[in-house]
C-alpha cells in the first residue's frame, strides 16, 4: 500500500471511533506534520483511554505541538497514563519534575527513571548511563557500562557511540579492543564515524552516594573563576564529562546546517559572514532526559533556571571559521518576534566539548581576554548591565579555528521564562 492508501484505511478504521486506529492516524499525521488534526485524534484516543496515545497527546500538551504549551495539563495526561503502569509516561514525568516548575522536583523523579530503566526504555538508560559514568565509585563506572551495552543492544546508536569510546578507551573497565573493532565496524556499515577523542583533564569524578541514582545532582552549585569584570567574564573547568561533551556532539551531528544569525535590520535569521559555522538547534520536543541533564547543568553553573534557556545550540567550527566580533543581546524586532515576555538574553553559557589542535577561543576584546578552548570548560559572561540595559562591553568572538575542529555548546538566557517547563 502506498502512503496515501495506508492514511485512507487508518482513517476509514478511526472513523469507526477505535482508539488504536486515533492513534495510529494521529502518529501518522505528525510524521506528516498535520498537527491540528493529530492533536484532536491523539487526544480522543487518550480520553478513550489508550495509554500510548495519553503520552503522546501529553508530548504534544508539554511542548506546545499543535497547540499552546499545556505543561500541567500535560502532566495530568501523564499522570493517567502512569497510573496504570505505563514506564514511558514515569519517564516523561521525571523529564519535566526535573524543572521544578510544573512538578515537585522530589524523590519520585529518581523512582520514575528507575522503572523507565527497567523497562529497558532506551532514553531513560542512556540519561542513567550517563549520570552513573560521572560518578566515582567502580561499581557505578560498570553500572555505566552496561546500561549503554543495554542500549546499545536495543539500537539505540547515540549509546552505542558513547559505548565504543569507553571499551575503546578503557574507561571504567579495561580497553576492549577486539569488541570495540567490532562495534566500530557495525557502526560504519550505517553511515557512524568515529567521535572526536575527548579527555577532560579537570574533571573529578563525583563521590556522591556510589550506587544511587539522583538525577538532581545535576543542579550542584559550583564555583565560577572570575576572569573579567568588565565585561563580567567567568569559567569552570571539568563542568561537564568527557561522555557529556560526547552526548553532545552525537546528538547535534545528524543535525547541523550552516549557522544563521539575526539580522539586525530585519530582526530575521540570516547567513551572514560574521558567523561561518555549522550548528543544531535542539527543539524542545528533540530534547531526551540525558540532554535536559547537561542543560540544567550548564543553566545552573549559569545561575539561571532552565527555563529562562533558549534551545540548546551545538555549534561545530571547521578550520578558518569564526564566530566574529558581536554581542549576544538581541534588537527589539527579534525580541518582539520571539516571546518579548521573556526579555533579552541577560547572560550566555558556552561550554566546549573538544580539543581544538589550534585556534578557536573565545575572545573578549575590551577585556583584552582570550579563554582557550578545552573539552569540559565552560564560560559564562553577561550581556546586560545589572538594569537590564544591552552591555556594549559584552562584545565578544569565536576565533577562527587553525586546525582541527571545534565542538561548542550554547544556552542562551533570557532575563525572563522562555520554556513553558
Ligand atoms: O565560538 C565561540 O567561542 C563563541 C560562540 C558565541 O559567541 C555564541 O555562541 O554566542
Ligand atoms: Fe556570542
Amino acid at each position: 500500500m502506498n502512503e496515501d492508501a495506508v492514511l485512507l484505511d487508518l482513517r476509514r478504521r478511526a472513523h469507526d471511533g477505535s482508539p488504536q486506529a486515533l492513534y495510529q492516524l494521529a502518529s501518522a499525521l505528525v510524521a506528516r506534520h498535520e498537527l491540528d488534526e493529530a492533536f484532536t485524534l491523539h487526544r480522543r484516543a487518550a480520553e478513550a483511554g489508550l495509554a500510548n496515545a495519553q503520552i503522546e497527546y501529553a508530548r504534544m500538551l508539554m511542548y506546545g505541538v499543535g497547540c499552546d504549551a499545556e505543561p500541567l495539563r500535560a502532566a495530568e495526561w501523564l499522570l493517567r497514563a502512569e497510573s496504570v503502569g505505563s514506564p514511558i509516561a514515569s519517564y516523561f514525568l521525571a523529564l519535566m519534575s526535573l524543572g521544578g516548575r510544573t512538578l515537585p522536583r522530589d524523590g519520585r523523579v529518581n523512582e520514575r527513571v528507575l522503572r523507565a530503566v527497567r523497562a529497558d526504555y532506551p532514553p531513560a538508560l542512556r540519561a542513567a548511563a550517563v549520570h552513573f559514568g560521572r560518578k566515582a565509585d567502580p561499581a557505578d563506572q560498570l553500572r555505566c557500562l552496561q546500561l549503554l551495552e543495554r542500549g546499545a543492544g536495543l539500537g539505540d546508536v547515540i549509546a552505542a557511540r558513547l559505548f565504543l569510546e569507553r571499551i575503546t578507551h578503557g574507561e571504567g573497565d579495561v580497553p576492549q579492543p577486539d569488541a570495540a573493532a567490532d562495534l566500530r565496524g557495525q557502526l560504519q556499515a550505517i553511515g557512524v564515524g568515529p567521535l572526536p577523542e575527548i579527555v577532560v583533564p579537570e574533571f573529578a569524578r563525583s563521590e556522591a552516594a556510589p550506587g544511587v541514582l539522583s538525577m538532581d545532582d545535576v543542579l550542584q552549585p559550583i564555583d565560577l573563576h572570575l576572569q573579567s569584570t568588565r565585561p563580567r567574564v567567568m569559567t569552570v573547568d571539568g563542568l561537564l564529562s568527557a561522555e557529556e561533551c560526547r552526548l553532545l556532539i552525537a546528538n547535534a551531528e545528524v543535525h547541523l546546517t550552516r549557522s544563521r544569525t539575526v539580522d539586525p535590520d530585519t530582526g530575521l535569521p540570516m547567513e551572514q559572514e560574521i558567523r561561518t559555522s555549522s550548528d543544531a538547534s535542539f527543539d524542545a520536543i528533540q530534547e531526551d532526559l540525558a540532554l535536559r541533564c547537561v542543560q540544567l547543568r550548564m543553566a545552573s553553573a549559569a545561575g539561571v533556571p532552565l527555563d529562562h534557556a533558549e534551545h540548546l545550540v551545538v555549534l561545530r567550527y571547521e578550520p578558518g571559521q569564526e564566530y566574529r566580533p558581536h554581542r549576544d543581546y538581541r534588537p527589539p524586532s527579534s525580541i518582539e518576534r520571539d516571546r518579548p515576555e521573556a526579555g533579552n538574553r541577560m547572560r550566555t553559557i558556552c561550554a566546549y566539548l573538544n580539543t581544538v589542535e589550534a585556534g578557536g577561543q573565545t575572545e573578549f576584546p575590551v577585556a583584552g581576554l582570550r579563554v582557550e578552548p578545552r573539552p569540559g570548560r565552560a564560560v559564562v559572561f553577561e550581556n546586560l548591565h545589572p538594569d537590564g540595559s544591552p552591555d556594549p562591553d559584552s562584545l565578544h568572538a569565536g576565533l577562527p579555528v587553525e586546525r582541527g575542529e571545534k565542538w561548542l555548546a550554547t544556552l542562551w538566557l533570557r532575563q525572563g521564562r522562555y520554556r513553558a517547563f
